[in-house]
């Protein structure tokens, strides 16, 4: 290669690598694995090191790779947080080790820990009290998240004991196990909002969010793995671990010290298969030489500690044709592609199926008819596509064509701008969101009508009892008794019996008949607005009180509601707008379904001392949540508006409120008043 041929393909990778970084830390999407990642920025340093004239200084083989972001505050590190250098060869590992023992002579020891999967964070506490969590940022600064982080219930807030230092910091990754993960997309898949890609970017998005009562919500996990401080009376790193794990932090039992290359490697080998029966992910394993005074000795690059390196594992993966694609709709009228494969042996089990998520990955894959494909399995439950072997391309094969109709019932599909997905607009005539809608309905979190489960569900609509939820109470015995159905599970062939004898009915007769009682934020989360999960469905029924208030209100008054944004608010305004709606929610409220709050917390305002003012809440506050101060307000005659103007009466502002409200509020003269000024109008 030429000097100008490398510095044509060095500025091609810094380009490229550049925007793979912004994406994973700015935006906390994976568009290339990690291994592809990781290949480029080898070629990249390789590069570099053969044509040193050609090193920039400010290239991506020399700077952590994350970014700060805009919406928190930026601090400083005291220690800067670096990345670790990794490969994917036991030959590197081995000369990892070949250059460690060239510094230190004699005898020393490893510490083996495994890599999870997520987020590091930096960890400040002074005299026992966490005061500061900080995202690693670009490694000399980051974001102060630290309302977010102490909603992470396994970092202490108070320390265990009495014999920490005064001040130090603890450095640990933040994660989210699969089962919270699993849950939360399959929430998101409830109420129409895109999946998340995997663990680690949905915990990265989870500790970006401004609202920390969602971010507890999210159940986020941290696992330490570093102490650093000034005079610490500690001498290895398995010291500081021990020492941690006294205090009261969470350190995960699974490292290992050991005396050789040899020993490191047997641990890699251990934990190969063995980290897939962990309920959170790992990429790998970190080596770090144990002796303190050894890593002095050892020091550091501009990027990484000498005295430490990563082992990552290849993502399991395996070539396999490509059968067909099938698109399944969903409640919302939502298509997902999902791949039929040849079965193919990964990770110990069969693969037959994998996610395309949307017609752009299809796209972006340039997928053709009968591809063999290559399947990876990662962390997560389903396996995904991560690329096609065009070389066993059939000629002419054409590309796969997104289907342009329904699959279910033919109607044309749609694409909303800036979405991924395509969506099928028949929202009451489709079979496959007719039955959703109803599953959703009656699902634990909505009106909890037990005992009437999928199958059962599935024989309801075949025999055209219910179409709509209000028929669920036009249901009697004599309609119930004694129906049957078979079922067959496409994949292994079993087949089910699903029939309505006399116990199963009543259940069902009186669980329909309870769900009566059941609140109206849990009914209104029943209807299946699109966009509105259960936290949305509270909010809207704390705020409107009843269906009629919601139903009418303006688009103003909705996205004034903290935390409902326009996209809900028209999403709300449409469904409200279809007639059959409307009858529906008449015929359930004739059958006495609970469509507003209870009378005695409805009553009117308690006084009207806020009259005529107008206000802008945000923040987070001590005594209230945001919902009880917005109601506190209109209850006393206060009026909540969405935006700041120079109208506004008050700025009500909490903790971390965000800098840009701030300076709006300040450039347009508007009063803003701390919740204890607040509460003081109110005496
Ligand atoms: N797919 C993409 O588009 C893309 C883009 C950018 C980066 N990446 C991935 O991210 C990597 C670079 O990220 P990085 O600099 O954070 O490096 P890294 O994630 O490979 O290693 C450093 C990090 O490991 C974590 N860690 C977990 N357990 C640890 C332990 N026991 N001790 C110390 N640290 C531990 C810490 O968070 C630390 O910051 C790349 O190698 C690539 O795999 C992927
Ligand atoms: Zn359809």
């Amino acid at each position: 290669m030429t000097e100008a041929q490398a510095a044509e393909r060095i500025a091609e990778l810094t380009r490229q690598i550049n925007h793979y970084n912004h994406q994973y830390y700015q935006n906390s999407i994976s568009e290339i694995t990690d291994f592809e990642f990781d290949m480029l920025l080898e070629e990249l340093t390789k590069l570099e090191a053969e044509f040193p004239g050609l090193k920039a200084p400010n290239s991506p083989s020399q700077r952590v790779g994350g970014t700060i972001t805009k919406t928190f505050p930026t601090v400083y590190h005291q220690y800067p947080m670096l990345s670790l250098s990794n490969t994917y060869s036991e030959t590197e590992l081995r000369e990892f080790d070949n250059r460690v023992r060239k510094v230190l002579e004699g005898d020393f020891e490893y510490v083996c820990e495994l890599k999870f999967d997520g987020v590091a964070m930096s960890m400040t506490y002074e005299n026992g009290e966490l005061v500061r969590g900080v995202t690693r940022g670009d490694g000399t600064r980051g974001d102060d998240v630290t309302p977010n982080v102490r909603t992470i219930k396994n970092i202490p807030l108070h320390l265990q004991g009495k014999d920490f230092p005064e001040k130090f910091e603890v450095r640990g990754e933040v994660f989210m196990p699969f089962s919270v993960f699993e849950q939360l997309n399959k929430e998101r898949e409830d109420i129409g909002e895109a999946l998340l890609a995997n663990p680690r970017n949905a915990a990265s998005g989870t500790l970006k969010m401004q609202d920390s009562s969602i971010v507890a919500k999210r159940k986020l996990s941290c696992y330490v793995y570093g102490l650093l401080g000034e005079n610490l009376p500690y001498e290895s790193h398995s010291e500081a671990l021990e020492a941690l794990k006294k205090w009261g932090f969470d350190v995960s039992p699974t490292y290992r010290k050991c005396h050789s290359i040899d020993e490191v490697w047997d641990f890699i080998n251990e934990w190969e298969s063995k980290r897939f029966e962990l309920p959170i992910g790992t990429d790998g394993i970190v080596v770090k030489v144990n002796s303190y005074a050894e890593q002095e000795e050892l020091g550091y690059t501009a990027k990484s500690p000498r005295w430490a390196i990563a082992y990552k594992y290849k993502a399991m993966n395996a070539a396999t044709p490509l059968l067909d694609i099938i698109y399944q709709v969903g409640r919302t009228g939502a298509v997902t592609p999902v791949a039929l494969l040849k079965p193919v042996q990964l990770a110990g089990t069969t693969v037959k199926r994998a996610s395309l998520h949307n017609a752009n990955e299809i796209e972006r894959l340039d997928i053709h008819v009968n591809d063999t494909v290559f399947v990876e399995k990662g962390g997560e439950i389903i396996p995904k596509i991560t690329g096609v072997d065009t070389s066993k391309r059939q000629p002419n094969s054409p590309k796969v064509a997104y289907v342009d109709h329904c699959p279910a019932c033919g109607s044309a599909l749609i694409r909303a701008e800036g979405e991924a997905n395509f969506y099928c607009p028949n929202e009451d005539g489709c079979p496959p969101q007719i039955k959703g809608k109803l599953e959703h309905f009656i699902s634990r979190k909505a009106l909890n009508i037990e005992s009437l489960g999928e199958g059962k569900i599935e024989l309801l609509f075949d025999r055209g009892l219910v179409r709509t939820p209000d028929q669920f109470y036009d249901l009697t015995f004599e309609n119930l008794f004694g129906l049957e159905k078979t079922f067959v599970d496409e994949e292994t062939g079993k087949t089910r019996k699903v029939s309505f004898r006399e116990k199963t009915v009543e259940n069902i007769l009186n669980a329909i008949n309870k769900s009566k009682e059941v609140p109206f934020d849990r009914v209104l989360f029943g209807l299946g607005i699109r966009f509105v999960g259960n936290t949305v469905a509270q909010k809207l029924a704390a705020h409107f009180r009843t269906i009629d208030n919601l139903k009418n209100a303006t688009l103003e008054e909705l996205v004034a509601v903290p935390e409902i944004g326009e996209r809900i608010a028209f999403s709300v305004q449409h469904y409200f707008s279809r007639p059959e709606h409307i009858t529906m929610i008449e015929r359930l409220q004739a059958q006495g379904l609970q469509f507003s709050l209870p009378e005695q917390e409805n009553a009117g305002p308690v006084s009207e001392k806020l009259s005529p003012h107008t206000f802008v809440i945000s923040g987070v506050f001590e005594q209230f949540s945001r919902d009880e101060l917005q109601d506190l307000i209109t209850r006393n005659g206060g009026k909540i508006v969405s935006s700041i103007s120079k109208k506004l009466s008050y700025l009500v502002a909490g903790d971390k409120m965000g800098p840009s409200k701030l300076e709006k509020a300040n450039s347009l003269g508007v009063k803003i008043i701390s919740e204890q000024e607040f509460l003081k109008m109110l005496e």
